[in-house]
């Protein structure tokens, strides 16, 4: 069975634990501890393949945004990250974060990795429509220039898009990991082929 790790990222009171609790139970709770990290846990089926999902919400990511990206970055399969679309200082974060995210990918952080790592961008609380800050495209461009899924979502209203977003995410996720897995085989099995190349020797053509 395969682990899926995924953490969510964004502003404080962007809704990342709205995001999760909606697409983890289907249902939307006002209010949610902010002060703490926390560890989801949830089996589920994607394509007919059983996955472990845990799911990483630390407790919120405004200034210090460098420090807390440190540990889900080595850790985290995935990234979800979350703006308020009716609030352009948390989309601006988000911009931070995906730099961030990026730049790690590509080795700049402690942990290196030969694919860029699966995100998708978040633009939660759609319904505040009449209060938007950020245009959908603005969200759409930003994604694109950082190789992302994009989608905006309501939290308080809707369960469909959010669980479309993170069905995506995790099949790319899974995609990679079988990929990894592939390379880790490939690069086995070439370590055995030179081992034994190296104690038998080259075997000679007869002509
Ligand atoms: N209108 C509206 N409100 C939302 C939505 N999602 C979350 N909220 C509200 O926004 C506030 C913050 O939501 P949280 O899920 O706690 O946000 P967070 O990003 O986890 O915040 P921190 O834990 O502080 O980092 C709460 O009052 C939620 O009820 C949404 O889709 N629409």
């Amino acid at each position: 069975m395969n682990d899926v790790k995924l953490a969510l990222l964004g502003s404080p009171g962007a809704g990342k634990s709205a995001v999760l609790v909606r697409f983890l139970t289907r249902r939307f709770i006002g209010e949610y501890a902010s002060n703490a990290n926390s560890l989801y846990h949830k089996r589920l089926s994607v394509d007919g393949r059983q996955l472990n999902l845990e799911v990483f919400d630390p407790c919120s990511q405004g200034s210090g945004a460098r420090r807390v990206l440190e540990e889900p970055m080595d850790w985290a399969d995935g990234f979800l990250v979350v703006y308020n679309i009716s609030d352009r200082a948390s989309f601006s974060n988000a911009k931070t974060l995906l730099r961030q995210i990026r730049e790690g990918s590509n080795g700049g952080c402690s942990s290196f990795r030969e694919v860029e790592v699966p995100v998708c961008l978040v633009g939660n609380k759609q319904d505040l429509c009449h209060a938007r800050q950020v245009p959908a495209d603005e969200g759409r461009c930003l994604a694109q220039e950082n190789r992302c899924l994009f989608q905006e979502v309501s939290a308080a209203e809707s369960y469909q898009d959010i669980s479309i977003l993170f069905t995506q995410l995790i099949r790319q996720v899974l995609e990679q990991l079988k990929q990894r897995a592939d390379r880790r085989r490939y690069s086995g099995s070439r370590s055995m082929a030179k081992l034994i190349t190296n104690v038998f020797g080259k075997r000679r053509k007869s002509v």
